[in-house]
């Protein structure tokens, strides 16, 4: 049975159709990278699973328990983690109490939490040397760390990734990288929404291609970084030929970054 199953997933805003039949699965174990151009659905996609944005239609199984219409607090308190786009650090707390935060769910299991704080630290050492620091005065890519840590305070099973790399160095986002398969390798799966199609495609071992709130192409991400339409509108490739299942979104529509986001 997969870890996240995904059908028929509807979702909008008012008349705009956000989301349309989206189905997918992740397995247990997985790194399964989203792509798409702005405004393809991809947040709202992460929303829609974790509770924030309710869905219209379709299910959404988190290891064979529906969670499409439970609160996101409950869905946290499932093992459904969820990083969302824009860090959302408590910037007025320190670094630590941020971590608290994270684990509040966990908060009578003390010695769980300790244990958990020490591999988050173990995970991100830039944090462990910042543990008093006011959250708000990190630089992006440490709230990014904290944002994740946080998440992981929860000790979650499946953890849902809004855009780690935006806006961060080239340096900053080859360490994420490497912590998002640390994360894996530690036995949580991971959902990543990513622009930054190269370097999700080679961390990942599925995709999924979101195009105007449907799928438009999936499969092994070596496959998928290979396919001429993804080539061309992620990857930076010559043009592709039509799809015969429609346009692959435009590379001018990536937010004004390189093909690879940097
Ligand atoms: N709060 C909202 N109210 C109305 N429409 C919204 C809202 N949030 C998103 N949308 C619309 O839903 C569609 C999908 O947006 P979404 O943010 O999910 O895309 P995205 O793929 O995450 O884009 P980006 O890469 O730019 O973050 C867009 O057409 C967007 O304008």
């Amino acid at each position: 049975m997969a870890l996240l199953e995904v059908t028929g997933l509807d979702a909008s805003y008012g008349a705009i159709e956000a989301l349309s039949g989206v189905s997918l699965r992740v397995e247990p174990g997985e790194i399964v990278a989203i792509l798409g151009a702005n405004g393809a659905g991809k947040t709202t996609l992460l929303r829609t699973l974790t509770g924030l944005h309710r869905a219209k239609a379709g299910t959404v199984l988190l290891d064979g328990q529906d969670i499409t219409r439970r609160r996101a607090h409950d869905i946290v308190g499932m093992g459904f983690g969820h990083v969302p786009e824009g860090r959302r650090v408590f910037a007025a707390l320190e670094v630590d109490g941020n971590l608290t935060m994270g684990g509040y769910q966990s908060r009578k299991e003390p010695a769980a939490l300790a244990e958990r704080r020490r591999q988050v630290y173990e995970l991100f050492p830039r944090l462990a040397e910042r543990q008093g620091q006011l959250a708000g005065t990190l630089s992006g890519g440490e709230q990014q760390m904290l944002a994740i840590g946080r998440a992981l305070m929860n000790a979650p099973r499946f953890l849902a990734l809004d855009e780690p790399s935006l806006g961060l160095s080239p340096l900053f986002t080859r360490n994420i990288f490497k912590i998002v398969r640390r994360i894996r390798e530690q036995g949580t799966a991971v959902l990543l929404v990513e622009q930054n199609a190269r370097q999700a495609l080679r961390l990942a071992d599925r995709g999924y291609v979101l195009e105007t709130g449907r799928v438009a192409l999936e499969g092994p991400a070596a496959e998928l970084a290979d396919d001429p339409r993804v080539k061309a509108a992620y990857l930076g490739g010559a043009p592709a030929e039509p799809s015969p299942r429609g346009p692959v979104a435009s590379t001018s529509d990536n937010g004004g970054k390189g093909a690879d986001g940097s």
